[in-house]
């Protein structure tokens, strides 16, 4: 099973992921999109790169606004499949 990251390594890795927040227990990053659907778009692209990685976010959609939001459920906490995920959402998101 993949480790929880310690506070410095995370805060380390915060620094080089562009728009996302968080702590050891979640970290999250919102999107808004020019249009509704354009959202919905980003959200199906997603969850096609979370399947293949069997590692799913949180996510919660208002409106134009996604959220994303990572942690490893069996774990408990963020890990290093997490920063991998974070990391092909901003690729997704451009
Ligand atoms: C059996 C399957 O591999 C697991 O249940 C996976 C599915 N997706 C998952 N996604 C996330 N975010 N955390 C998990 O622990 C997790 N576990």
């Amino acid at each position: 099973m993949a480790d929880v990251l310690g506070n410095d390594t995370l805060t380390a890795a915060l620094a080089d992921l562009q728009g996302w927040s968080g702590d050891a227990e979640g970290i999250e990053r919102s999107v808004t999109a020019p249009a509704f659907l354009d959202g919905i778009r980003l959200v199906a692209e997603v969850a096609h790169v979370a399947e293949q990685a069997d590692h799913h976010p949180d996510i919660d959609i208002r409106w134009r606004t996604v959220t994303f939001r990572l942690s490893t459920h069996s774990a408990g906490g963020v890990t290093e499949k997490d920063l991998a995920l974070a990391r092909q959402i901003n690729e997704l998101i451009g």
